[in-house]
């Protein structure tokens, strides 16, 4: 089996911050396009259904679940209410045989507001609070244990952990036996211009990876405009590998390097009415294949 396997997040087909877009894209399209496309698989969506069905629709195209987001309340809920929440969550990825559990704290966000300024307007957590969520991420990381699942920290951009700085607190607050990183290429960029010196200080601790590209006009224009994330997004400031201006070889190297083994997902919003889901599957696809793994382009799974 590949160490690394190479996945799609249906957040191009549909999105969970606004489900309005791509409302018309069911679960048979997204997962017959991304098998057509050459990935091994994707992440859970709000739109699917339970477990059987999603294991008869992934069985018959042969890909996978690679894991599922979790929106934490460890400040808002306590440790012990979110835990019953995070631990009904593992059952489920447990049922759908996916290895990790996209964790962010949601407490505090402003990643669904429809005012906020997603470049200035984040919550910034005192030590208290630093101290809940680090021991509350800690008991996800035993309760995640018992079902053979990871827990994949998500820094994201208008969250309590949005910084390098804020995810090196996170990490040097955790127990690295029990919570690993989820390194997401456009947050970090977006955050602090510099998406390498995460991944280098915390390489040992990454678990799961989304990469996501960044179109450096459309950020520009999305932070002079003081814009919401939904709105810069909808601004066409995120887009698939290849189609962006980031350079993922080195971050490609680095992981390789290392010795990463699991999932790197492919991770772009954007509104499917002016970016066709299937097209951008195919430009990332191009882009891994050409650029990262060296080997010729666009082969289609039932042409390979
Ligand atoms: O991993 C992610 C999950 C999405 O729901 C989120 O809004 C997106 O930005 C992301 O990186
Ligand atoms: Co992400």
């Amino acid at each position: 089996m590949a160490d690394i396997k190479w996945g799609i997040a249906p957040i191009g087909w549909r999105n969970d911050d606004i489900p309005s877009i791509g409302a018309d894209n069911n679960l048979e399209q997204l997962f017959s396009d991304l098998a057509l496309a050459g990935f091994d698989g994707t992440e859970v969506g709000g739109f699917f259904p339970g477990p059987d069905e999603i294991n008869k629709q992934t069985q018959m195209r042969q890909i996978s679940i690679a894991g599922q987001w979790f929106s934490s309340y460890i400040l808002r809920d306590g440790i012990e209410k979110a835990s019953e929440a995070f631990e009904k969550h593992c059952q489920f990825l447990k049922a759908v045989g996916a290895p990790v559990a996209v964790v962010s704290e949601q407490t505090h966000t402003i990643q669904r507001s429809d005012s906020a300024n997603i470049f200035t307007d984040k919550y910034h957590m005192n030590d208290q609070e630093w101290d809940q969520v680090c021991a509350g991420l800690n008991e996800y990381g035993r309760i995640a244990a018992k079902y053979g699942i990871k827990v994949a920290y998500h820094h994201h951009m208008g969250t309590v952990v949005q910084t390098k700085e804020e995810t090196d607190r996170l990490m040097a607050n955790t127990d690295p036996q029990l919570v690993g990183l989820l390194y997401d290429t456009g947050h970090i960029y977006v955050s602090d211009g510099d998406y390498l010196s995460l991944l280098k200080d915390h390489l040992d601790r990454v678990v799961h990876v989304h990469f996501k590209d960044v179109r450096k006009a459309q950020e520009a224009d999305s932070k002079e405009k003081g814009l919401t994330f939904q709105g810069s997004f909808m601004n066409g400031m995120f887009t698939v590998p290849g189609d962006g201006d980031l350079d993922f070889k080195p971050v490609y190297q680095l992981l390789k390097d290392n010795g990463y083994k699991g999932w790197i997902v492919v991770e772009a919003e954007q509104d499917p009415k002016k970016h066709d889901p299937f097209e951008m599957a195919l430009t990332a696809k191009n882009y891994i294949d050409t650029e990262l793994l060296g080997q010729p382009a666009g082969k289609l799974t039932h042409l390979a």
